[in-house]
């Protein structure tokens, strides 16, 4: 396919540039392959959960070892979305050529991913969706203050309020990591559009998605009762500190 090194980006330990990739090569197409199941997958959790509306949300997930990312397809239905109809694309968002999917137009949003992925190596999964709350409080540029523990725990404060972008080009990509950048929040209200997170990987950030929208629910109906309280910010740490690094079940 493409590149003329036979290089297993996927085990190998730093990130390998798309143009030197062998995607055939069995670690590399094994893990290409992972990650397009997933992603398609992960787009049945926003349904679940109700975080979209017809196709106005999408789901990406880094390569593992590799200068490359799966997105879905622009406008795509989503119980028409398949492994195979996820495009892959390089980190400066374009498209790989000859690859499954690759005949289609990727979601509008994949410069964005692709910014975010650029400059945010830790990250392995972005989404966006239009979340009926937490699109709410992106249309009022106003950050959710941090009064409940779950959120706390979450995303370790308040969520903040990113510029208002343009879509299609990196504007949005560049405001996400701007905002998110030295932040615990793994989301960002993108002004008067709505949310994007992220994660160690696609569900990780499908995840943040989700406890955003339970977050920005609860504060709002808390906010027709009266004002709530802020969590002092040394509970808040604690809360961070323990739901990171005890919470559930360790390895
Ligand atoms: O936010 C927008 C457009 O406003 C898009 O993210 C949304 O409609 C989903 O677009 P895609 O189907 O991913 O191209």
């Amino acid at each position: 396919m493409s590149g003329a090194a036979s290089t297993t980006a996927a085990s190998a330990g730093a990130s390998v540039p798309a143009a030197d990739l062998d995607l055939d090569a069995p670690g590399l197409a094994d893990a290409i392959a992972r990650v397009r199941a997933d992603v398609a997958r992960l787009h049945d959790e926003l349904v679940r959960y109700r975080l979209v509306v017809w196709t106005g949300g999408n789901v990406s997930g880094r390569v593992p070892g590799a200068d490359l990312f799966v997105i879905k397809p622009s406008g795509v239905d989503y119980d028409d979305l398949s492994p195979e109809s996820m495009i892959l694309c390089d980190l400066d968002g374009h498209v790989i050529p000859g690859t499954p999917g690759s005949e289609r137009s990727p979601s509008s949003d994949t410069a964005a991913h692709a910014y975010v992925y650029r400059n945010m190596p830790d990250v392995g999964g972005v989404v966006h969706t239009h979340s009926a709350y937490a699109t709410a409080w992106a249309a009022r540029a106003e950050p959710i203050p941090c009064v409940i523990t779950g959120m706390a725990d979450e995303f370790g404060g308040e969520i903040p309020v990113g510029p208002f972008a343009i879509i299609g080009d990196d504007s949005i990509g560049r405001g996400i990591v701007q905002t998110l950048s030295g932040h615990r929040s793994r989301a960002v209200l993108m002004q008067n559009h709505g949310p994007f997170t992220i994660g160690k990987d696609a569900r990780d950030a499908v995840k943040a998605a989700v406890m955003l929208e339970a977050t920005a629910e609860t504060v709002h109906l808390a906010r027709q009762l009266g004002e709530p309280i802020v969590i002092p910010d040394e509970h808040v740490d604690a809360l961070f500190q323990r739901y990171q690094n005890v919470y559930g079940q360790r390895a």
